[in-house]
């Protein structure tokens, strides 16, 4: 199986090892930036063991231009504020590319809308990882903690995600444990839940997950946020695992944030590197559908204000 992997960060590497080990063959997209030391190796460490892929065992490009081979999957694997540059840059080569799938491997909602522009739902699938990618260099990544199976699926219609069984073979035969769901739009807002709590409270205050749980003061922000959050879910018809924001809550202190208590925000990690941030793709996307419903957001709001007053 042939696999074009946009965005050769954390995550696209982290995956494309699993694949390669599997035998799939694997194109990397990169950026010109980190594009020379992906033409000469890559290495994942961490939890799953140390695999190193030498150019020539993967292939790498920078431009839509230079591509040789046609592929059966392409997994998005940016941030998030880089999809509508992808999605145009898709469409212009979509002849090249052959009739391809997509997996939008991305933290936030909304995200596996912005490729509908040229293809079809049925052939843009979703998934959702919790798993951490450390990028300690451009062709370099740990694997730090890995607190669930990844869950793949179609959002807009279901019954198609069975389709993404191929892909879930070649990451269980890499070693890497996923499984199909027609339950991913599930996934994912429990997962947006638990980024827009934590993420950007933990990058404005500068502290790791755990701390925010143990002032009564950060509780009340992320019990709004989440309040704010089951509004919008079900002013939408919008589900996820929790019949309220209260079981969610539940599960939230007494499981999600002790399990993670050490784990410092990708967010906190994007502004200590000065990097734009996915706050738009996070509680941004909460604010844009409260508004559309006529319905307030206003922790939601403030956090997005916030961290749009210190991001690049
Ligand atoms: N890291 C993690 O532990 C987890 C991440 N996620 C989610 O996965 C997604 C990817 O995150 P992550 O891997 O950490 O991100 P990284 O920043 O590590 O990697 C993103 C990659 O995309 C590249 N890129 C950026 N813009 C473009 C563009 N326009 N065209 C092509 N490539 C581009 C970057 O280029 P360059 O090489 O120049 O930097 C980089 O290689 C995010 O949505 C994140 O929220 C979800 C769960 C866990
Ligand atoms: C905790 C983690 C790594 C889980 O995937 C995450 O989502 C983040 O830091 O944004």
């Amino acid at each position: 199986m042939r696999f074009l992997v946009i965005g050769s960060g954390g995550v696209g590497l982290g995956l494309s090892a699993f694949l390669l080990k599997a035998g799939c063959e694997v194109c990397l997209f990169s950026t010109r930036r980190s594009f020379n030391s992906l033409t000469n190796y890559f290495k994942v460490d961490g939890i799953f063991g140390d695999f190193t892929f030498k150019y020539g065992q993967y292939d790498v490009i920078d431009s839509f231009e230079n591509l040789r081979d046609k592929f059966d999957w392409v997994l998005i694997t940016t941030k998030t504020y880089a999809n509508e540059d992808i999605a145009r840059q898709l469409c212009d080569f979509k002849d090249k590319l052959g009739g391809v799938n997509l997996v939008v491997v991305q933290n936030g909602w909304g995200n596996a809308e912005k490729f509908l522009r040229c293809f079809d739902k049925e052939s843009v699938f979703s998934a959702r990882i919790i798993t951490g990618f450390y990028r300690k260099a451009p062709n370099e990544v740990e694997i730090t903690v890995h607190a669930d199976k990844m869950v793949l699926g179609n959002i807009f219609r279901k019954e198609l995600s069975g389709q993404t069984q191929e892909v879930v073979d070649a990451l269980n035969n890499g070693g890497f444990d996923a499984l199909v769901s027609e339950d991913v739009d599930k996934h994912l807002w429990a997962k947006l839940l638990y980024n827009c709590a934590l993420n950007p409270l933990g990058a404005i205050l500068r502290v790791e997950y755990g701390k925010l749980a143990e002032k009564s003061q950060t509780r009340k922000i992320m019990d709004r946020i989440i309040n704010e959050i089951f509004d919008v879910m079900r002013a939408y018809g919008y589900e996820t695992f929790f019949k309220n924001a209260n079981e969610y809550k539940d599960v939230f202190y007494s499981k999600l944030v002790p399990s993670t208590y050490s784990h410092r925000s990708s967010m906190l990690q994007d502004i200590e590197n000065s990097q734009k941030t996915e706050i738009d793709s996070l509680n941004g996307v909460v604010v844009e559908l409260a508004k559309k419903k006529g319905l307030a957001a206003p922790y939601n709001e403030f956090i997005v204000e916030l961290i749009k007053a210190i991001e690049p």
